[in-house]
């Protein structure tokens, strides 16, 4: 459930028309809406009730400052990657005590800094990484609190470059081997052993995989009390996919529900690592039809986004939905074409509100950037003009954060919606600040 749908025929974000943002903060642009985020950061911290939780927003899925600041002011932690997102969500106001720190390369200045700001948890990933945690906290006269990010080899049926629980994946610690390495993390004394963590993949659309990884999860706790070592918190990572087109994931209310009938009376406080299923879906890209083009195979929509402001269709094959600003008046003339001749667009009127409606029409919705892999949608259908402005739905969790400077493109603009007010929360880049930096020889 989202904020983003139409009045009349024009698509707004709450209560403010995309067309009117378009108009003045210009195009390719992000836009979010402040109801859908806390709406879907609640129905996580609601759905774990009164059981001891933290619901950690995983912050590459989206680490716009104006989000981790709303999401912060609920009560959020964090679950960062990198000093940089650290940084992020220090300077969004985020409770360093309320930071997971994941990944499966944390450089030693990371490391530094986290346990500089006093940070939650550390969810290690190898014994190496282990090994100069302890070393950099026992130079630091402190004790870093660990947990093991345990790789317990379950598929996560998602698509296999985001599956990160298979034994063959580079992330976490073979949860076979992982005994022997609670113990010797116990004995180190620059660590506190607190939890178990386990991430196994993103975009999982049931819940199979995350109980099977649980069970084997709450078999280690029950192996290393029995040595006892006391585990306080698990952290089942994030994962719960959301709805693109026709998939039909469980919403976070049944996934805790089930999460919390596997853990029964045991008192772990529960973490959740959720990305996508907070952000995801608050947010669209707005982008703008520049040409339309017809080829002998096909109509391209050429339009002014591309796959440097949201990678997942190219990186993933991945499909979102892209849906009309202005849906066009119910038409009984503009039945589809029965050939496949592509339409002439030359007759199109410029302004949207008084030209002809044009046919749907099966269209590639590809961007400027010089690569054939370069699109955002396929062979969708819709009665597009010149000018048009479409929403590419699904684009609030990695989309602006993984969009890169490509073709030396500016990255877009990202803008928030309050209710009837809508903020620029971060302007469009500048061609300046392109090669700000770079330095020609002497
Ligand atoms: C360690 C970790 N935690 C949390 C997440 C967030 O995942 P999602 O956005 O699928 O909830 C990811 C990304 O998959 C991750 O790698
Ligand atoms: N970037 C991925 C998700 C990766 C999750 C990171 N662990 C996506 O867009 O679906």
């Amino acid at each position: 459930m989202d904020h983003f749908h139409y009045q009349g025929n024009q698509l707004h974000a709450e209560q403010v028309p995309l067309q009117a943002i378009a108009e003045r903060f210009g195009t390719p642009c992000y836009v979010y809406s402040r109801a859908t985020l806390s709406r879907h950061w609640r129905a996580f911290d609601d759905a774990l009730g009164t059981r001891p939780h933290l619901i950690c927003f995983a912050v590459k899925a989206n680490s716009n400052l104006a989000v981790l600041n709303l999401l912060a002011r609920l009560g959020a932690g964090f679950d960062i990657v990198s000093v940089g997102e650290l940084e992020r969500v220090l300077a969004a106001g985020g409770d360093p005590g309320k930071v997971i720190f994941s990944g499966v390369g944390k450089r030693a200045d990371e490391i530094e800094r986290a346990l500089e700001v006093g940070i939650r948890c550390f969810n290690v990933e190898s014994e190496s990484e282990l090994a100069r945690i302890n070393a950099l906290a026992i130079e630091r006269g402190v004790v870093a609190p660990v947990s093991l990010r345990v790789n317990p080899d379950v598929d996560a049926q998602s698509h296999p470059y985001i599956s990160t629980g298979l034994k063959e994946n580079k992330f976490g610690i073979d949860i076979e081997a992982a005994e022997a390495v609670y113990r010797h993390a116990a004995e180190q004394p620059g660590l506190r052993v607190v939890g178990i963590d386990c991430h196994i993949g993103s975009q999982l659309t049931s819940l199979g995989p995350f109980i099977d990884a649980l069970e084997r999860v709450l078999l280690l706790a029950d192996r290393l009390a029995a040595q006892g070592i006391t585990i306080e918190h698990l952290d089942l990572g994030g994962g719960l996919g959301i709805r693109y087109t026709d998939e039909d994931p469980p919403l976070p209310a049944a996934y805790a529900a089930a999460l919390s009938e596997r853990l029964g009376a045991r008192a772990f406080e529960v973490i959740l690592e959720p990305g996508r299923a907070i952000a995801g879906n608050a947010g669209v890209l707005l982008t703008r039809v520049e040409y339309l083009k017809p080829t002998p195979t096909h109509r391209f929509a050429i339009v002014d986004a591309a796959m440097n402001d949201l990678l997942r269709p190219a990186l993933y094959g991945a499909e979102q939905e892209i849906v009309p600003v202005r849906r066009p008046d119910p038409d009984p003339k503009s039945e589809l074409r029965p050939d496949s001749t592509p339409a002439p667009v030359a007759d199109q009127a410029a302004d949207p509100n008084t030209r002809p409606t044009p046919s749907p029409e099966l269209y590639e919705i590809v961007g400027p950037v010089c690569e054939t892999g370069d699109f955002l949608g396929r062979a969708r259908r819709l009665a597009l003009a010149e000018g048009d402005l479409l929403a590419i739905r699904g684009s609030g969790a990695y989309g602006f954060s993984m969009s890169s400077n490509y073709n030396s493109r500016p990255r877009a603009a990202e803008v928030m919606v309050d209710g009837d007010q809508a903020h620029l929360v971060r302007r469009r880049e500048t061609l300046s600040e392109l090669f700000a930096g770079e330095e020609t020889l002497p």
